[in-house]
């Protein structure tokens, strides 16, 4: 990056995380996260729960709960977690995605103890995920699975938090969003393969992205589409073009009832 250029949102967020990663584990250490494990049951299947779904023909939807984003500001007031929950459980949604970064997503890890303790669907700890610390506080909060950015990550620490979160339990999506970042993620023996059709550089939103990257994938790996997925026309594309794995939140965080928005993309579930 050139001096003159503005850090892109991404940059800015990454600058952000290393300090909270200090602050953080500076207030309480690793060791005391890992005490914290036994406190929650084992992690539960997310993947599985997603290839269920597929599997019996439908779509597997990973349903996002989140009050607000950097590029659209705040989507849901008031914003309940557990009650956001219950509702895309009773729709049929496969697992949650829980925001837990608090300075641009609004997020917290108290909303995915609450979820965790209330509803059974497996849960992602959806962050900016770049150090070890945060992954053994993912397990000591009960998350199922996380997230891991390529665009965030070199290939070493990629497969370092890779293979760390696995051996706590937890399952792993991966998350591209060009083609050398799909090369690197396809090195990893991992099932879950994210597309972002935003860029988070730039936050630009495109389908395309998906439907360019998706033939890379080989078989035994489910390939999810996440971000602007907004109407069912949306959702018939992707699943005409092969794609039954969705991540969804802005569409579902502005309707009154996230549930029942999520029946209108998806059908019963
Ligand atoms: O609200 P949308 O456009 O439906 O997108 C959901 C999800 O894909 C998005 O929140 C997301 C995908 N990858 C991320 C990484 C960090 C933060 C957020 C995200």
């Amino acid at each position: 990056m050139s001096a003159t250029q503005a850090p892109t949102i991404l940059r800015k967020i990454l600058d952000r995380k290393a300090e909270e990663v200090t602050e953080r584990s500076r207030r309480i250490g690793a060791a005391d996260l890992e005490r914290e494990f036994d406190r929650h049951p084992a992690p539960r299947g997310f993947t599985r729960a997603l290839t269920d779904k597929i599997e019996a023909g439908k779509a597997g939807v990973i349903a996002e709960i989140k009050k607000a984003s950097p590029s659209k500001g705040l989507l849901r007031d008031p914003f309940l977690p557990v009650d956001i929950a219950h509702s895309y459980a009773r729709a049929g949604a496969a697992c949650l995605s829980i925001l837990t970064d608090r300075d641009f997503f609004q997020g917290h890890e108290d909303y995915l103890m609450a979820v965790r303790a209330e509803c059974e669907l497996p849960v992602i700890r959806k962050d900016f995920l770049v150090d070890p610390y945060q992954i053994t506080e993912a397990r000591a909060i009960g998350a199922d699975c996380v997230l891991l950015i390529a665009a965030a990550l070199d290939p070493k620490q990629m497969l370092d938090l890779h293979d760390q979160a696995r051996e706590l339990g937890m399952d792993v999506l991966v998350e591209v969003h060009n083609a050398p970042e799909m090369d690197e993620a396809l090195k990893l023996d991992t099932p879950l393969i994210g597309v972002n059709n935003r860029d988070l550089h730039t936050f630009e939103v495109s389908l395309e992205t998906t439907l360019t990257l998706k033939d890379a994938v080989d078989d035994g790996r489910t390939l999810i589409t996440e971000s602007g997925i907004l109407e069912p026309g949306d959702v018939e594309r992707m699943r005409q073009a092969g794609v039954h794995a969705f991540l969804v939140g802005e569409a579902f965080m502005r309707a009154d009832d996230p549930g029942a928005r999520l029946n209108e993309l998806f059908g019963a579930l």
